[in-house]
């Protein structure tokens, strides 16, 4: 079965610029990997040394806290979802790994506290095991997760999409690249520089290239496609399939529902946010390497939107797909715009 696919990215306002358990090794165990501390002069990646790197206060009970917070100041879903599935991954054995994840952000995160993370162990079969994980912020639940892990089992039935023809990371340029090239610009509106300037300030723990950079001046609708290249910033290193999951869980929601605003020029999110998000685990990968994002909006109606992702290895191997819908409040761009 195959599917070509192709797509465009635009850099949108809000979405697109921009332990014990012995089931997750701390990024402290991980000693081998230490000595490798710096990966293509990277730092090890704050996603594993601060953000998904849970503290354990009871048995089942963990503390979360946060790194980059989106200009909403709601905290990022993709955080949110990751650390729940770390959570939920530490009272797995080694020998079984996140096949899928279905969560619902059922209210804003606030960043000014942590956030605790109450694993349930719902079942523990032979093959599946199932975990439920509530995060909870001022004694309410601001998401609510089911996790299922597999144990590897091996089966003749084998397929997977296509993965499209693009080019490659190293021929692109990072957001931050593009948005130093938009700064550039003589006749760029003072208002539009602040903007860009503050996105260049956020330290968003995640390197995106988009394949379709959008022209800044010429607002266009486009189909709700869109391709970018993204991985974590900084070293993880190879062998922890889990910890690369769980951040894998926290990348795929950065840019993701923008998709679907992508054919709305002349409106702008008033408000918007993910209601729900799932994710299903197919192959093994790592989230240090550049991995092609695939997205597309089949469907939007009703102050909602719906998402679906396609995270590709760069060898074409389909390692993970992504769902989710999202509340879309808009109200239309009322001046010409003056970037
Ligand atoms: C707000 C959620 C979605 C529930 O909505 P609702 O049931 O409407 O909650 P209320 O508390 O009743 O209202 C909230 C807010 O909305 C206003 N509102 C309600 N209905 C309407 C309407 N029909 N028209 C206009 N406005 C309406 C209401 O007045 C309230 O306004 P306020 O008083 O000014 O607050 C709730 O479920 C929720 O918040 N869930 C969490 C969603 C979430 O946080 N998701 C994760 C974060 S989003 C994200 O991370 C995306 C990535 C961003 C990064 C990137 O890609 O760049």
């Amino acid at each position: 079965m195959e599917e070509k696919g192709d797509g465009s990215s635009g850099l949108t306002n809000n979405c697109d610029l921009p332990e014990d358990s012995g089931s997750l090794k701390s990024p402290d165990e991980e000693s081998s990997e230490n000595s490798a501390a710096q990966y293509n002069g990277d730092l090890k990646s704050v996603l594993v040394t601060s953000v998904l790197n849970l503290e354990e206060l009871d048995v089942d009970l963990y503390r979360g806290t946060h790194h980059w917070v989106p200009r909403s100041q709601r905290l990022f879903g993709g955080q949110i979802v990751g650390q729940a599935l770390v959570a939920a991954a530490k009272s797995v054995s080694d020998n079984l790994y996140a096949h899928s994840l279905h969560c619902y952000f059922v209210r804003a995160g606030d960043p000014k506290v942590p956030v605790l993370y109450q694993v349930d162990r719902t079942r523990d079969g032979r093959s599946f095991t199932v975990r439920s994980v509530k995060a909870i912020q001022h004694g309410q639940p601001i998401l609510i997760c089911q996790a299922s892990f597999h144990k590897l089992q091996p089966s003749p039935l084998q397929h997977q999409f296509t993965m499209p023809v693009v080019p490659p990371p190293e021929d692109l340029l990072t957001v931050e690249e593009l948005i130093h090239i938009y700064l550039s610009k003589p006749d760029l509106a003072e208002k539009s520089k602040q903007g860009l300037n503050k996105l260049l300030a956020n330290e968003v723990p995640i390197e995106i290239k988009p394949v379709h950079p959008p022209h800044f001046y010429r607002l266009a609708a486009a189909d709700p496609k869109k391709l970018f290249w993204v991985r974590a910033r900084g070293y993880i290193g190879e062998g922890n399939i889990k910890l690369h999951c769980c951040v894998a869980a926290y990348v795929s929601d950065f840019a993701f529902l923008g998709t679907a605003l992508l054919p709305y020029p002349n409106y702008r999110a008033q408000f918007s946010a993910s209601l729900d998000h799932a994710m299903w685990f197919h192959n093994t990968f790592r989230s240090d390497e550049w991995m092609l994002y695939e997205c597309e909006s089949p469907w939007a109606g009703g102050s909602r939107g719906l998402v679906q992702g396609r995270l590709w290895r760069r060898d074409g191997v389909l390692a993970a797909s992504c769902s989710q819908e999202g509340v879309l409040r808009v109200k239309p761009v009322t001046e010409p715009s003056k970037l």
